[in-house]
């Protein structure tokens, strides 16, 4: 998850070396048409988007890639099995068919236009074997299998989800997404990849159908903030890490953490005794990158630094949040710091504070961050703060329209240069990437410590 609206996610970033793939890939669109709902679905009214869902609204631009394959059971060739699978899905799906609008109470809701999905057909010039792994971003050749509404100047001239479906020379093709983060976390969109990936194997319905109303994360009347939210807290950058991002280029990477290194690091947090022999994988690869990101930046000792993170709370709010949950079920939760503390004290130090901002998130926490946005409509802050997104048990691999699994999956870029993306990895998904973006020479210096695990 990323936590401010860009215009497009797409070109928050520049990439080293994305020209390569660029130059190789050559994809001609068609013209860009609507698909909307197979069937009658509500419309005329405002669709409620909850606290939750209000702060993250960002373009996410996802690319899956299929190699070539015979037809699917339906013998229709990729285009056209998914955009009519498209239209049966956002019968259930029908918010995804409207369009982005204020509120009276000043929030972002959905009206419900039935408009339908953008959607667009598109040829590449070459074969799939020619885009590069989606394990390292490369937005300059990605962004070309996604479609971005031209000229939109902010998320409300953008729609809810547009879908491009790219034919490439060797018979293989690419299904290159950019939704909406308002519309679902995650979990929420792989649900939706996946819901419309069964109805174009031909499913007669659902395994998981959307729960679509959102009232369940209303604010309380009159709000209550129970908790600090340090998420919110705009930390001064006294190391200058602004010039230090002003004067190199951006380098990303990706750093690979296989079952046996993913072991090491655990041992490394758990060699101490300091947290009594309990810490996950999550806890100790964050504090582990936590602390790499701060030396390889060179921060002062007395510099604050904040990680946050999301966490999925559909099982953590009393209730539950129902299964099928549409819409954002995640809040962020933080950790604070000075780099000095940090890097003075043992691995398990850092992993200690991120388990304790999991264990943080209940049910009051996140009442809490709902009436918090509620009473200020503030946004988390990104100064001097590192922001992991652990998209390592989302389900890409599922999204199988009868082409079988995608051969790749990934995102375009990283939306901003706090973000540390944590992505599955392998066959089994055991493995997790480790994706990042720093300037040059911390780049190097992060290296040489990943080299030491
Ligand atoms: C809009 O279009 C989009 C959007 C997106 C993507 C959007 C986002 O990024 S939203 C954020 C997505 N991330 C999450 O929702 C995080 C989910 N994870 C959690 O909430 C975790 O609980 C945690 C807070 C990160 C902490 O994790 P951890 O410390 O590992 O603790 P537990 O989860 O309790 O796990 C403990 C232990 O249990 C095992 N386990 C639990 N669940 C699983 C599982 N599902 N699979 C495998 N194993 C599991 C595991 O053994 C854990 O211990 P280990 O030490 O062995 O790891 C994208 C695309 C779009 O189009």
């Amino acid at each position: 998850m990323v936590v401010e609206a860009k215009e497009n996610g797409a070109a928050a970033v520049a990439v080293a070396g994305g020209g390569k793939a660029a130059a190789k890939l050559m994809v001609k669109r068609g013209e860009p048409e609507l698909v909307a709902p197979a069937e009658a679905t509500p419309t005329g009214e405002k669709y409620y988007l909850s606290n939750l869902d209000q702060n993250i609204a960002v373009i996410v631009q996802t690319v899956y890639c299929y190699k070539p394959a015979p037809a699917a059971a339906s013998g229709g060739d990729a285009v056209s099995v998914l955009r009519d699978a498209l239209a049966r899905v956002l019968v259930h799906y029908y918010p995804l068919a409207g369009r982005l609008t204020i509120s009276e109470e000043m929030k972002l809701a959905v009206d419900l236009t039935g408009q339908g999905a953008v959607f667009v057909e598109a040829d590449a010039g070459c074969d799939l074997a020619d885009v590069s792994d989606l394990a390292t971003p490369d937005p300059a050749a990605l962004g070309q299998l996604v479609y971005s509404v031209p000229g939109a100047k902010n998320i409300l001239e953008m729609p809810p989800m547009t879908a491009q479906v790219t034919r490439f020379k060797c018979g293989g093709f690419a299904l290159g997404l950019a939704m909406n983060h308002c519309m679902f976390d995650g979990l929420g969109a792989m649900e939706f990849v996946n819901s419309w990936a069964e109805t174009a194997r031909g499913a007669a319905e659902l395994t998981v159908p959307p729960f679509i109303d959102r009232s369940v994360l209303r604010a309380r009347d009159p709000p209550v903030i129970s908790f600090p939210h340090h998420e919110f807290e705009e930390i001064p950058d006294i190391s200058d890490t602004a010039a230090l991002y002003g004067g190199q280029e951006l380098l990303y990477r990706s750093f690979c953490f296989d079952p046996d290194r993913l072991e090491r690091v655990r041992g490394l947090a758990l060699a101490d005794g300091g947290l009594g022999g309990r810490c996950t994988t999550f806890e100790a690869l964050s504090g582990l990158v936590w602390r790499a990101r701060t030396r390889a930046l060179g921060l002062v000792p007395e510099q604050r630094t904040k990680l946050l993170f999301a966490v999925d709370g559909r099982r953590r709010f009393e209730p539950p949040l129902p299964r099928g949950y549409f819409g954002n079920g995640i809040v962020l939760t933080n950790a604070l710091a000075t780099a000095g503390d940090l890097l003075s004290s043992p691995p398990s130090h850092a992993a200690g504070l991120v388990q304790d901002a999991v264990r943080m998130v209940t049910d009051e926490y996140m009442r809490s961050a709902v009436d918090y946005f509620e009473a200020t409509r503030a946004r988390p802050s990104l100064a001097s703060t590192l922001l992991i997104t652990t998209w390592s048990r989302l389900a890409f691999q599922d999204a199988d329209f009868g082409w079988g699994a995608p051969a790749m999956s990934g995102p375009v870029t990283l939306p901003e240069k706090e973000v540390i993306l944590f992505l599955a990895h392998g066959k089994e998904r055991k493995s997790i990437n480790v994706l990042l973006g720093l300037p040059a020479s911390a780049m190097d210096a992060f290296q040489d410590l990943m080299d030491e695990i």
